[in-house]
């Protein structure tokens, strides 16, 4: 069901060793997935709610009547919400709120000198896209954390898409719809994957040719959220256009274990996340045989029993998942910092002093009570995470992926002159002496003797 492979003896002090050519990783990567859908972005661009409708039809199997979802069935979903899954929400959203107002930094102002500051501005994004998945499962939850962060950054518009569902008339599942009147969005698309990242990027016109002063969808500025690999892809090439937050692609989990782990809960949550995708990622890193050996039992007697055994023993089974054997904990923490995987978890003696050196992962999750689905719906923490090594240059979706720095300058006459001298060297020294002139106009014959 799960392959193994086994580093031991090949210490990361080898010549040439590295790790992150050894660990397992899907085939087929989101740099692979760019020109496959560099087409569709172009189209939707180009054609606008016509190509949004081919899409619908092509890849969800949906006659689209309503691009944008009516205001009543936003409401009427919110109605219909299960108590219990409403409460369930409610719990979800209070702790990510309290997580993300604890983040929201403040601005800073430095006197560099006397009559000179360099002040710190934290803007957010006027308007900002999320993206809902909802191909494989309807993630209402991601729903929460994606406009959370985005509410308490402050933006003040937010614009959410999720795929078109066949059974629900073409409009999102309608627990998305829900948690979205729950939190206040009210522009909500029925888009799948990259047809919504394009709509999102580059606006849609209201109709076939129609004035750009009556736009179905206004373009935003930032496309958030998380998808397979072909909607990763598409975030991928229209940054620059817009911004993306870290490249959020199919799940991955990856276990760092000693002896001291019960590998039935180490199975259970490798199972878990298995569940979301036949490209899913599951890996257990230990230096434990005996660990190994019970995990793979674990496997054997736990995934037939789930509702989802072909998805997740496909997912097991792939070339992305596998259990690594390793010397010790020393070696698998060189491991797991060089898989940077989207979650960690640490199931060894001691495990809040190894997740204490972990260097690379999207979220760590320390000890037996603390598991990644925890943090998929309850625990406060972001689960929109960086994933296919991302994890090593980006984070999680917050409060801070929704805001942009500004630094304003203000110096007055004196502080100017006082430095005048040393701008016009660096502008000479780079062959620019008009940059060196714009200071030396501000003070005339006066100007010779500054600093
Ligand atoms: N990293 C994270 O933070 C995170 C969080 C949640 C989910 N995920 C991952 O998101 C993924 C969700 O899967 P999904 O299928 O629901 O994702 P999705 O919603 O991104 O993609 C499905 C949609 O893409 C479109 N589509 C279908 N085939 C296509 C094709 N060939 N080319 C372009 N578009 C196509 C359809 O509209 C379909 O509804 C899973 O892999 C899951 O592991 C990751
Ligand atoms: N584990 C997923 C990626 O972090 C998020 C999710 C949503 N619903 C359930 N799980
Ligand atoms: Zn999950």
């Amino acid at each position: 069901m799960i392959r193994r492979i086994d580093l031991r003896g090949r210490a990361a002090t080898s010549a040439g060793l590295d790790y992150s050519a050894l660990v397992p990783r899907a085939p087929f990567d989101v740099e692979a997935a760019v020109e496959a859908v560099r087409p569709t972005l172009a189209d939707v661009r180009h054609r606008g709610v016509e190509a949004l409708r081919d899409y619908a039809a092509r890849w969800d199997d949906v006659e689209l009547t309503d691009i944008r979802v009516p205001k009543a069935a936003l409401e009427q979903s919110l109605r219909d919400l299960d108590p219990d899954v409403r409460a369930a929400f409610e719990e979800s959203i209070r702790r990510l709120r309290a997580v993300s107002e604890a983040e929201l930094e403040r601005d800073s102002e430095v006197r560099v000198v006397p009559g000179g500051t360099v002040s710190q501005r934290l803007v957010p994004f006027r308007r900002v896209g999320v993206y809902i998945p909802g191909g494989v499962a309807p993630l209402a939850s991601s729903v929460v954390m994606n406009v959370v962060p985005a509410q308490v950054a402050g933006v003040e518009s937010v614009a959410l898409a999720s795929s078109p569902q066949k059974e629900f008339g073409g409009l999102p599942h309608p627990t998305v719809l829900a948690v979205a009147a729950l939190l206040g969005v009210d522009e909500v698309y029925a888009a799948g994957g990259v047809a919504a990242v394009a709509m999102f990027a580059y606006g849609v016109p209201a109709g076939v040719g129609a004035d750009d002063s009556r736009l179905l969808c206004r373009p935003v500025d930032f496309v958030a959220g998380p998808g397979r690999i072909t909607t990763t892809a598409a975030k991928r090439l229209v940054k620059g256009t817009v911004g993306i937050d870290s490249e959020a692609g199919p799940t991955e989990i990856a276990i760092l274990a000693d002896d001291s782990a019960d590998p039935a809960y180490v199975a259970a949550d490798l199972i878990s996340q298995a569940e979301h995708d036949t490209v899913a990622a599951s890996v257990l890193v230990t230096p434990s045989e005996d660990l190994a050996a019970a995990v793979e039992g674990e496997l054997a007697h736990q995934v037939p029993a789930t509702k989802h055994v072909q998805r997740i023993t496909e997912a097991l089974s792939g070339e992305q998942s596998g259990i690594v054997l390793v010397d010790d904990l020393e070696q698998g923490l060189a491991v797991v910092d060089a898989y940077a995987a989207e979650h960690l978890e640490i199931h060894t003696e001691n495990a809040r002093e190894w997740a204490g050196r972990v260097r690379n992962a999207g979220a760590i999750f320390v000890g037996p009570w603390s598991p990644v689905s925890l943090g998929d719906y309850c625990a406060g923490s972001n689960h929109v995470l960086p994933t296919g090594g991302c994890a090593c240059h980006s984070s999680g979706l917050s409060v801070r992926s929704y805001l942009k720095a500004v630094h304003v300058v203000d110096y007055d006459q004196a502080a100017l002159r006082d430095v005048a001298g040393h701008v016009t060297a660096l502008a000479e020294a780079e062959d620019l002496p008009a940059h060196g002139q714009a200071v030396r106009a501000r003070f005339g014959s006066a100007s010779d003797g500054y600093a």
